[in-house]
């Protein structure tokens, strides 16, 4: 009788929550992309925790956020300091912080999973998170090149299972591609369409295709960059020059690798280079592995292709 009344309450609570908003949200992985979805979800009211391995991870990521918040603020409110204080101050106090995946998730009703770009680490993340989420919760990756319907086989959840594919900086870039899976239901979709809305972004939606819609034709333009350099054809200044004020980009594709992370950007395509070595688009670029294993990842350790002044 027990379970019954619990498989009841379970499916009464599931049912229930399919009709309520998405308030409790948990970002796990604290880098440049989970701490930009997790300020993005806390200043639009919703209750976030954001997940790390590491404490000073999280903290420093909390430090990020309240930073950016603050120029946020002051976009916002710009001429009333009370109101951009109260802003920041409500957007903070809803931004919690854990190194505790499992017991994070506990009350969530999405989780956005930004953790590094790796196939198994994501899908061993997600088969543990699908034991102890509640029935009702979504999950999502931010992935930028992996399959999403790969990442969904380590759970039994893949009716509520989506991509939500952000860019950086997340609190600026307008866009949010949400990839939905066969099996993803009708339900999430629109839930997951209804809360990228409710954060700001203006939502494309895309097959479970390489590289969505954006990374398929931004990264093997930034590997053709990296190749026009290694033939000596241009130095990476004047291609990035060329590139602002010949195809209005905001940012060279060298400045670009930089700020995305040349680490990413090399599993990005590494992974395709794997499932597609025909396809010369996706071949691995010397110079990019070579500054990845010099340590040398771009914004985020001070150099890539630039040196940067350490913050
Ligand atoms: C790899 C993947 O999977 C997918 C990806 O993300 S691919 C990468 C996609 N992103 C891009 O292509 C970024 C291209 N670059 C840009 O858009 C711009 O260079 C940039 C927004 C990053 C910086 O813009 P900028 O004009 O050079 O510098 P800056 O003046 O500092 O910022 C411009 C505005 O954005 C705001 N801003 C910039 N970064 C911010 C942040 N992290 N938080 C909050 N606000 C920020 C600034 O406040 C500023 O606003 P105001 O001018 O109104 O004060
Ligand atoms: N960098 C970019 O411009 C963009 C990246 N993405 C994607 O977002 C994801 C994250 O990328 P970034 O934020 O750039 O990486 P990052 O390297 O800045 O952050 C990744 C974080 O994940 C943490 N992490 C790793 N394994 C973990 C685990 N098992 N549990 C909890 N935390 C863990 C790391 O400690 C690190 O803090 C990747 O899938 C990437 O492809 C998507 C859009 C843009």
């Amino acid at each position: 009788m027990r379970l019954a009344h619990a498989t009841l309450s379970r499916k009464l609570s599931s049912s229930a929550c399919i009709n309520q908003s998405i308030k409790n949200v948990v970002v796990i992985g604290g880098g440049l992309m989970g701490s930009g979805i997790a300020q993005v979800a806390a200043q639009s009211g919703q209750n976030v925790t954001i997940v790390d391995l590491d404490r000073k991870v999280v903290e420093k990521a909390q430090n990020a956020i309240n930073t950016s918040l603050q120029r946020v603020a002051k976009k916002l409110f710009k001429d009333d300091l009370a109101k951009a204080d109260k802003f920041l101050t409500n957007s903070m106090s809803r931004l919690m912080l854990s190194t505790n995946p499992e017991e994070a998730v506990g009350q969530s009703d999405l989780v956005v999973e930004a953790i590094v770009e790796k196939l198994r680490i994501k899908q061993n993340l997600f088969k543990t998170l699908d034991t102890v989420a509640p029935t009702h919760t979504i999950f999502a990756s931010n992935t930028s090149s992996l399959p999403i319907g790969e990442i969904a086989e380590a759970t039994q959840r893949k009716d509520r299972f989506v991509g939500l594919h952000f860019f950086n900086p997340v609190p600026v870039m307008k866009l949010l591609e949400v990839i939905r899976i066969p099996e993803t239901s009708d339900d999430t979709y629109n839930r997951v369409m209804d809360w990228g809305k409710s954060v700001g972004k203006q939502t494309v939606t895309c097959k479970d295709t390489p590289g969505f819609i954006v990374n398929r034709l931004l990264v093997p333009y930034m590997m053709e960059s990296v190749r026009l350099l290694e033939r000596g054809d241009a130095t990476a200044r004047d291609i990035d020059t060329a590139m602002k004020l010949g195809a209005g980009y905001p940012m060279g594709p060298f400045e670009l690798l930089d700020y995305v992370g040349l680490d990413t950007s090399k599993f990005i395509i590494e992974g395709w280079a794997e499932k597609f070595p025909e396809n010369p688009l996706f071949k691995p670029v010397p110079t990019l592995n070579r500054l990845v294993e010099e340590g040398k990842l771009g914004m985020k350790t001070g150099e890539g292709f630039y040196k940067y002044q350490k913050k």
